[in-house]
């Protein structure tokens, strides 16, 4: 077999840095046949269902009859006229960080988006990266708190596409940023904008995607990585313990998964006196079907039928201004020591003049 790299390669061809930020990925498009292809891949990784594969294989036949209708009809409650929501404000990030990056790094970065499952995946990201000639290499899933399911299997996608290429590159990964300072404070800032702007509420709700309980008892420190996030919260917001909770939704399958369940919580909190929930999703980076579907449509409505008079969700930090100089601050600061290669900026006095701007 052949390594895959560039035939004609110029070996004095300038030498760049790459930022590949990442997130989960969706469907093409809302129906049924892009949501089997995309379910397929996604279900399929061993890192997302932790079960024998021989075991897997018969199940998931039956699951991708089912689920792609029932979660197509879902996509199209939240489809946009420009696409998926998660990939619009996916691609938003992008620009918004691109445009950072390049004001203190110049041409010297380029900046990419991939996805996990579907489209661009980052296998083609990677290709295109080396053909613009990076040779270092920075990955940023964009999941705050680490899973083995999300920040691993994205590790995973690397590591494959690598087997298969000539040249590797300088690698970083940052595996996680759930207790990063500047991370916490925009969060902390855009919630409380709504809350100057809509007032506030009994109860705010930190909701997270779940995993099985099973991943936390094997060692994913996903749960407490939440949990830690939930704290830094609220003090930064100055909650006191009544005011504030975590609970974890998009439960998936008959098994326990991490509680408590956002759905049972809905149910159950206007029988105990909370008639107001504000819902704020600390780890969904962007929005999308998991927050709007889900929190904004589905939970609203067991909050409401349980009696509670007052539900409203807190859009997760998308390309908010404090989201984009928080993470161009995060991939900075992992960048330290790269700025300029052996191409043409890369004189001792570009090196100098880059760190002083990076600092
Ligand atoms: C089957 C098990 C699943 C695990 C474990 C899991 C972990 C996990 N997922 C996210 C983030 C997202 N998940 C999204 C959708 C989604 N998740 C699962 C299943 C598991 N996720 C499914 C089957 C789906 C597809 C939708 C459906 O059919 O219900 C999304 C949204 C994607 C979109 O297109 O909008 C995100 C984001 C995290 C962070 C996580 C573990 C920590
Ligand atoms: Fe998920
Ligand atoms: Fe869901």
């Amino acid at each position: 077999m052949a390594y895959k790299g560039q035939p004609n390669f110029d070996h004095r061809q300038p030498r760049r840095i790459g930022v590949l930020i990442t997130n989960l990925g969706t469907p093409d498009a809302p129906e049924t046949g892009a949501l089997r292809r995309y379910l397929r891949e996604f279900l399929s990784d061993p890192r997302v269902v932790e079960v024998p594969r021989f075991i897997w294989f018969f199940i998931l036949k039956v699951i991708l009859l089912i689920r792609p209708p029932r979660s197509a009809h879902a996509y199209k409650r939240v489809w946009t006229e420009e696409g998926s929501p998660l990939l619009v404000h996916s691609e938003n990030q992008l620009k918004g960080i691109r445009e950072r990056l390049q004001k203190t790094c110049g041409d010297d970065v380029v900046v990419k988006l991939g996805m996990r499952y579907g489209n661009p995946s980052i296998a083609s990201q990677l290709q295109e990266m080396e053909d613009e000639g990076v040779r270092q290499l920075l990955v940023l899933p964009l999941y705050p708190q680490y899973s083995g399911s999300t920040n691993g299997s994205t590790f995973d996608a690397l590591a494959k596409d690598f087997t298969q290429r000539r040249w590797i590159p300088d690698l970083r990964f940052i595996s996680h940023y759930p207790d990063y300072p500047p991370y916490i404070q925009a969060m902390a800032e855009h919630i409380r904008a709504f809350r100057e702007n809509n007032g506030s509420a009994d109860k705010l709700i930190f909701s997270y995607h779940g995993v099985p309980k099973r991943y936390l008892l094997n060692g994913d420190p996903y749960f407490c990585e939440c949990h830690k996030t939930s704290r830094l919260l609220a003090a930064a917001l100055g909650l006191s313990d009544e005011q504030w909770m975590t609970t974890f939704q998009s439960r998936f399958g008959r098994e326990e998964w991490l509680q408590p369940y956002m759905d049972a919580t809905m149910k159950s909190l206007p029988g105990d006196g909370v008639k107001s929930v504000q819902v704020f999703c600390p780890g969904f980076s962007a929005d999308c079907l998991e927050t709007i579907e889900e929190i904004d449509m589905e939970n609203r409505g067991y909050f409401e039928q349980a009696g509670g008079e007052s539900f409203a969700y807190i859009p997760a930090l998308n390309a908010e201004p404090v989201h984009l100089d928080a993470l161009t601050q995060l991939i900075s600061e992992n960048l330290q020591g790269w700025e300029g290669g052996d191409n043409a900026g890369s004189t001792l006095e570009a090196r100098a003049a880059r760190a002083e701007r990076l600092r």
